[in-house]
């Protein structure tokens, strides 16, 4: 187990009594019921919980993607809910990550350019030395020239991985990051995912509907019905399935 920050130091992000609903009148669903949330930082945290539990609503909320229709969100000190929609994206470009299932590079630059881009995009220097880091760690050196569509689901995941973690965000949110790699390549992934939260302090934020890849997390919150029902600390595949199997997922 690793050594965790204590309870009281500020939370990476919060989320306070937040609502989203959808529609209106008959067709309304409230995705999103009253959820209050707080992510240490250097944690990896998974959100799991049925289909249709809110588990997309909650991290498109927590990342500034979506608005809350009341409650307050929260990344580092900065309260993100009234924002506009630019000041939410030059936001997200400094102090958030995202790693999504379909890798979502841009084919025309080359993995090095694709890494840079959300530097190059918020006008930032690049930190040479932490880039050859995480470049060597994702073991993507003799690959950088190379465009997405020359490289492996793996390796294409591994550049998603270096793009997240290169402007060192307050937290990574990643949608069932291995839902598109084979098991073993997941794993890679997952391993890479929990070093990062491990050893340089990184903020994850994971959706998944995969206990194993659940296990890779130092925790799961679980989602039912658009609430928090529970959280299973240290959690191993068995017991991310014993819990989904109490909400009858
Ligand atoms: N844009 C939208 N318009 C209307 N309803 C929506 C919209 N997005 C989500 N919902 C509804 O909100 C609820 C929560 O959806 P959400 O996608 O957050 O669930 P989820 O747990 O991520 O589901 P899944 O595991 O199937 O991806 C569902 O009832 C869904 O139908």
């Amino acid at each position: 187990m690793k050594t965790r920050l204590a309870p009281t130091a500020p939370a990476a992000v919060a989320a306070q009594s937040i609502t989203k609903t959808y529609g209106s009148g008959a067709t309304k669903v409230a995705a999103l019921n009253d959820v209050s949330v707080s992510f240490r930082p250097g944690d990896f945290t998974a959100i799991m919980g049925p289909s249709g539990s809110g588990k997309s609503t909650l991290m498109h909320c927590l990342a500034g993607l979506d608005t809350v229709n009341s409650g307050q969100v929260a990344i580092g000190k900065t309260v993100i809910t009234g924002m506009s929609d630019h000041e939410l994206t030059i936001l997200r470009r400094k102090h958030v990550g995202f790693i999504f299932q379909a890798f979502n590079l841009v084919p025309t630059l080359s993995a090095r350019d694709n890494i840079l881009l959300p530097l190059d995009l918020a006008g930032a220097k690049v930190d040479q030395p932490w880039f050859d880091q995480i470049v060597a760690t994702l073991g993507l050196a003799d690959r950088l020239a190379h465009h997405p569509h020359e490289l492996s689901g793996g390796q294409q995941q591994r550049v998603a991985v270096a793009r997240a973690l290169l402007t060192r965000p307050d937290v990574v949110f990643a949608d069932e990051p291995t839902g598109a790699l084979d098991s073993t390549t997941g794993a890679e992934v997952l391993q890479l995912l929990a070093g990062s939260a491990r050893d340089m302090g990184q903020t994850i934020i994971m959706v998944t509907h995969d206990p194993h890849a659940a296990a890779y997390a130092d925790n799961v919150v679980l989602l039912k019905d658009g609430a928090i029902v529970g959280r299973v600390e240290d959690p191993t595949a068995d017991a991310v399935l014993a819990a989904l199997a109490e909400l009858g997922a």
